[in-house]
């Protein structure tokens, strides 16, 4: 039996927090990969502004240097909004020797009751918590806690960086900074 850890998420864009917590979750349970998994749309988000090709391809870009690090490309094929429970449902049928844990931030954690048929979910996949700044871990339902170091960086202080010209060297990986550059995203006014 293969133990898989899966980090979903939007990728808007990707930075180190993501990395972070997939590492010290993969390291703490001795997982043996971490399978990274973008939405096509978020489920309870109302954007991305950002393509799908191009979340994917800077998440392929932050996930390259690390061997136990794959992407998965489930949901962008299926396109449209992707339920976790599907997603989930469908990885158990196409690998029924792997055990999966689905890594979320405590923000998700306090999510939980509103994930789509919810009980259901918690029976197909062991949910892993992390914390993070601003939301708490308590629960009712059932989550491993994994201690992380704190790591305050979200996609959204990154978009507004990036808008602002602030400073994003250590929140993101600098491959992805010069992706992001080279395409013109998260710009005032975007190119092609
Ligand atoms: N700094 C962080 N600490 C802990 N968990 C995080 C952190 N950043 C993201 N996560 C978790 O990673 C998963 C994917 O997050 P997502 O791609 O939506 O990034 P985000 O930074 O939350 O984006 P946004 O700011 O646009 O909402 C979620 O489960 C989220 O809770
Ligand atoms: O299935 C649901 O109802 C559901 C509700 C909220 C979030 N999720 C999943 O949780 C992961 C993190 O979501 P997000 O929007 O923070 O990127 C991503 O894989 C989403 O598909 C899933």
């Amino acid at each position: 039996m293969k133990r898989i850890g899966i980090l979903g998420g939007t990728f808007d864009p990707p930075h180190l927090g993501h990395l972070l917590i997939a590492e010290e979750v993969r390291v703490s349970l001795g997982l043996e990969e971490i399978w990274f998994i973008p939405t096509y749309t978020p489920p309870h988000k109302d954007y991305s502004k950002t393509s799908a090709q191009h979340r994917l391809k800077m998440l392929d870009i932050a996930t390259s240097s690390n061997d136990y690090f794959k992407v998965n490309t489930i949901e962008i094929e299926r396109s449209g909004k992707s339920y976790t429970l599907d997603t989930m449902k469908e990885l158990r049928k196409n690998f029924p020797e792997n055990q999966f844990y689905f890594i979320i931030g405590a923000d998700m954690v306090e999510y939980l009751p509103h994930w789509y048929k919810i009980e259901e979910l918690v029976e197909l996949v062991q949910f892993v918590g992390v914390k993070r700044a601003g939301y708490g871990l308590e629960t009712d339902y059932p989550i491993t806690e994994v201690d992380i170091p704190m790591i305050d960086i979200s996609s959204s202080m990154l978009r507004n960086r990036l808008r602002n010209d602030k400073p994003t060297k250590y929140i993101v990986p600098e491959e992805v900074i010069l992706y992001i550059r080279e395409k013109g995203l998260y710009e005032k006014r975007e190119r092609n």
